[in-house]
């Protein structure tokens, strides 16, 4: 058995340990390993407690455990069901057919194609696609928090990247300021539409199907079963995190992905050409409908091979809260361990020789035959705390790849500068240029 200093001296394997600050922080690269961890095979391993600059302004969600994250789990995960998602497609497809609407009136008659940087583009659709799932009705107001919650998240990017000086945010700074009306305003929004709903779903009004009316619902459910209990139920405070925590979890990972994919299907024109067959084949010009989207093969290799090669978050973490044994290693309590997935991905002894190649091929007999059953794919994570709108992320990209597809074909424009960099996800700096063409 290793211990922790031992460790230090002497880098072992696929482990590797560093100071971050007063704490060492663990990295492992070895797929057993992280499948114990993630798996909490070994004991419990928390998430760590976010920033306080982010806890304080953004959703308190990551650091939510024991009870409490069950809680949330359990009323989330019926919402994400293929049943639920089956009623979210008119939203998805609204909202992509917007995007393509408007591409389509770039392009003129003369031209025949149009430059046009898509990383906007697309950053917009999944803002909508989130606003229209979550709050159906109150679509508008909706995609006003999430106005406030871009700003938000831009004045908090900004404080993180400022020297850290404890008790500084609550100096009445313009920005500090700023950020508390912004999170007055949201939460007077939210509050105005749950309180709008609950008293929809009291007189018997059927909810629309969107996130906010499926939580509302199985909060009302869960407290009626619990004879009144509001135990198990949701407060006001915990709904509105969540919605927060949808558009801050679903919509900037999943833009990227999509940006990606534009992007290296754009350099790899041989994959375009196969996925606009399959979806010319299969679906034709008509709006796709769900069998079809979860029939497509091509489509979702595509979005794989992205996923692993520029997967949206690079690095997952955890702590361990008490001594712990992983592998052979001992753990004390503390220690912050990083599972850096986009090293993972680009690991030549797990993926082989091509591993920093385009290839979706490898992803042709699914994930499990490519990583030969290793825990060594991780863009939603892995093991109980899995992202739960893995399945609403892919639905939403395969109709948008689809939709684009069916419409233009594209490229790269001389004008792209190829410059991914990580601010919160993995992004392409200079934005994504690209020419379209009508098809
Ligand atoms: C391509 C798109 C997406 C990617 C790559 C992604 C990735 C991830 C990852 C890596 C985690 C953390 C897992 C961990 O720490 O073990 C996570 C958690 C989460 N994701 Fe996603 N996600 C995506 C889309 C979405 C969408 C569309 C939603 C909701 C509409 C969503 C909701 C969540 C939630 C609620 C959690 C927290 C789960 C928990 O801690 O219990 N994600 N996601």
């Amino acid at each position: 058995m290793i211990s922790i200093t031992e460790l230090l001296h002497n880098n072992i394997g696929k482990l590797s340990v560093i100071w971050y600050g007063a704490v060492p922080r663990v990295t492992i690269m070895e797929p057993d390993i992280i499948r114990d961890v993630l798996s909490n095979k070994s004991g419990h391993f928390p998430k760590p407690k976010s920033n306080p600059l982010v806890r304080y302004f953004a959703t308190g969600i990551a650091s939510y455990e024991g009870e409490q994250w069950a809680k949330h789990r359990r009323i989330l995960n019926p919402a994400f069901h293929q049943e639920k998602l089956k009623r979210m497609l008119p939203a998805f497809y609204t909202s992509c057919n917007e995007l393509v609407s408007k591409w389509d009136t770039l392009i003129t008659a003369e031209e025949g194609s149009c430059e046009l940087d898509v990383w906007p583009e697309l950053q917009n659709l999944t803002r909508d696609v989130i606003s229209r799932t979550a709050f159906g009705s109150s679509f508008e107001k909706g995609r006003r928090i999430f106005q406030l919650q871009t700003e938000q998240a831009e004045l908090l990017i900004q404080a993180i990247q400022s020297v850290y000086i404890p008790g500084y945010r609550f100096l009445p700074t313009k920005r500090n300021t700023r950020m508390k009306e912004i999170d007055k305003e949201i939460r007077a929004l939210l509050t105005d539409i749950i309180y709008k709903r609950e008293h929809a779903i009291k007189v018997g009004e059927a909810s629309n199907g969107d996130l906010l009316g499926l939580m509302m619902e199985s909060n009302v459910k869960e407290i009626n079963e619990n004879n009144g209990s509001k135990k198990l139920g949701m407060s006001l405070h915990e709904i509105i995190e969540e919605c927060k925590l949808f558009y801050i979890a679903g919509q900037e990972t999943t833009s990227t992905l999509l940006v990606w994919t534009m992007v290296l299907v754009s350099m790899h024109p041989e994959w375009q050409v196969l996925a606009r067959e399959e979806v010319l084949q299969f679906i034709g010009r008509r709006a796709p409908e769900f069998d079809e989207l979860t029939h497509l093969k091509i489509v979702p290799m595509i979005l794989n091979e992205v996923l692993r090669l520029y997967t949206p978050l690079d690095v997952l973490t955890r702590r361990t809260y008490q001594e712990m044994k992983v592998g052979k290693i001992i753990l004390p309590a503390g220690v912050k361990v990083a599972l850096p997935a986009l090293l993972i991905h680009h690991d030549r002894e797990i993926w082989g020789e091509d591993v920093d190649e385009f290839n979706p091929e490898r992803f042709h007999d699914g994930v499990s035959k490519a990583t030969k059953n290793q825990v060594s794919f991780l863009p939603f994570g892995w093991g109980p705390r899995i992202c739960i709108g893995q399945n609403f992320a892919m639905v939403e990209a395969k109709m948008a790849l689809t939709m684009i597809l069916q419409h233009f074909s594209f490229e790269l424009s001389p004008t792209y500068a190829h410059a991914p960099c990580t601010v919160l996800t993995i992004k392409p700096q200079h934005g994504a240029q690209i020419i379209l063409r009508k098809l």
